[in-house]
């Protein structure tokens, strides 16, 4: 298995070095050279399978000679060792025809944990193999720095440095970044939003030879390996309900645009789904997009789901570029247009291509903060506000006889403030975070400049190497 830039001027490259890259060298990101596809009996053959082995028998198809499917389970069943429900994915009925799948049984109460304890195996995997040690830059908006952080704590290959927007995520979520005492990591309150961060982790990779001298890796959704890895549970939701011999639906809360990649990816690859339903909040250039081919940067706002302050949702590129028929010079050319101009130049035809498949739905912070409290009056279900986003969107696209699965994304204990001032009830958190509140934090403060990030990744690589 081979992979392509979505803007067709870098190497072309095996899983494992798309996995080492994280970015395409000419700002891109990584795609299948060619989809894998699985018939019917490949489908029904996988109901079968506990969760760890359905998730290496869909990643084989991604690593190809680089890593067979008996070194791919034995991976992922230490990845999802630590999860703490039995199913991995539990699947709940809330409503008629509504389902909500969790994802936040990983150690850090995120569904970033799904992909990202994946991520850790192959790495040590990998560069255990080459005998190599990278350094990991992330971004987060709050879930992806703390999971990332957890999958890579301690590793000796690896050192992990995430830029998190400063007093934009829950305390919870800071905490769970900040707390961690392994001299791996490093943690940096960026004074900028999530969307900064973000830029300044491409500048970085942009740099080609900081890039090489610090041996720079991603675990940002940019990394073709982390949209991989969450492909998984779309498939086991859907043959629970039925699939392959019935279509089902997903409703996702969306930001960076990954994880509902995923789900798109699993159809791509035969799985029967019918819509793609992306929830938003405030932040809604996706749902602008959808209603109203209105894709325009405005300034990110703060919202009662931290996580999905996003305004640019890098994997949006992934999709464009296979709407304009894999024409990576259209698609360089439009994305390069969107950063110069804050506007995305979507052909009518490609817009319409997505509605056929993708809907969506914006909720603001008092609609979602509705949206909890019925959810919870009538069904007794707690949703995070993230979660309810996109419970919220399911009810609202769901069509009769089509199960809709809505992806519950997060643990409510992340986000208390919400959840009490929704149904006054304060959800605790697990025993291994019950004293994350008395634990000492570590973190520096750091202007949003590209020189400032440098200056701190080399600081981190140098003190890791002595
Ligand atoms: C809890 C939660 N829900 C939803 C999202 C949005 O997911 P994506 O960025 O893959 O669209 C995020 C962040 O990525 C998140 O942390
Ligand atoms: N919501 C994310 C933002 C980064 O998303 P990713 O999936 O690209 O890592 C977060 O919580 O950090």
């Amino acid at each position: 298995m081979r992979y392509i830039s979505t803007r067709g001027n870098a190497p072309v490259l095996s899983f494992s070095d798309v996995l080492l890259s994280g970015l395409a060298e000419d700002g891109g990101l990584y795609l299948p050279q060619t989809w894998p596809e699985f018939s019917l009996a490949d489908w029904q053959a996988m109901r079968a399978l506990p969760y760890p082995e359905l998730a290496a028998r869909i990643l084989a198809r991604f690593t190809g000679s680089d890593i067979d499917e008996d070194t791919l389970k034995t991976l992922c069943a230490k990845a999802y060792a630590g999860f703490d429900h039995p199913a991995i994915v539990p699947l709940t009925q809330v409503e008629d025809g509504l389902f909500v799948q969790e994802l936040f049984h990983g150690p850090t109460l995120a569904f970033k944990d799904m992909a990202m304890q994946v991520l850790g195996q192959l790495f040590e995997y990998v560069l255990t193999q080459r005998d190599e040690h990278v350094t990991i830059v992330g971004a987060t908006s709050g879930d992806t720095g703390s999971a990332a952080i957890e999958a890579c704590r301690g590793r000796q290959r690896l050192s992990v440095i995430i830029l998190h927007p400063k007093g934009r995520t829950s305390e919870v979520q800071r905490r769970q970044m900040t707390t961690v005492r392994e001299p791996n990591v490093t943690n940096l309150a960026v004074e900028g939003t999530f969307d900064d961060c973000q830029d300044l982790v491409k500048s970085l990779f942009a740099d080609i030879p900081f890039r090489q001298e610090m041996h720079l890796s991603a675990v940002n959704s940019i990394n073709w390996a982390r949209i991989a890895a969450q492909i998984p549970y779309y498939v086991h939701a859907a043959l629970a309900l039925g699939a392959p011999e019935r279509e089902v639906s997903f409703a996702v809360p969306t930001g960076n645009f990954g994880n509902i990649l995923a789900a798109w990816a699993a159809r791509k690859m035969g799985l029967p789904i019918r819509q793609l339903c992306v929830g938003s909040n405030r932040n809604d250039i996706l749902t602008r997009f959808l209603n109203a081919n209105d894709m325009t940067i405005k300034g990110v706002v703060p919202s009662l789901s931290p996580s999905m302050d996003i305004q640019v949702s890098s994997n949006f590129e992934r999709l464009l570029f296979e709407l304009l028929g894999r024409d990576a010079t259209a698609c360089a050319r439009i994305m390069t247009g969107f950063r110069s101009t804050g506007h995305m130049d979507v052909p009518a035809e490609v817009w319409e291509n997505a509605r056929t498949l993708f809907c969506g739905l914006a909720l603001d912070d008092a609609q979602t903060e509705a949206e909890i409290r019925t959810l919870h009056q009538r069904s007794g279900y707690m949703a995070d506000p993230h979660s309810a986003i996109g419970i919220a969107a399911g009810r609202r696209f769901r069509q009769p006889g089509i199960p809709m699965v809505a992806e519950a994304t997060a643990h409510p204990a992340k986000f208390p403030d919400a959840m009490v001032a929704a149904t006054g009830i304060h959800p605790a958190l697990p025993v291994h975070l019950a004293d994350l509140f008395e634990r000492e934090e570590r973190y520096r403060t750091v202007p949003a400049t590209e020189g400032a990030i440098k200056d701190a990744v080399r600081a981190a690589v140098l003190s890791n190497a002595g």
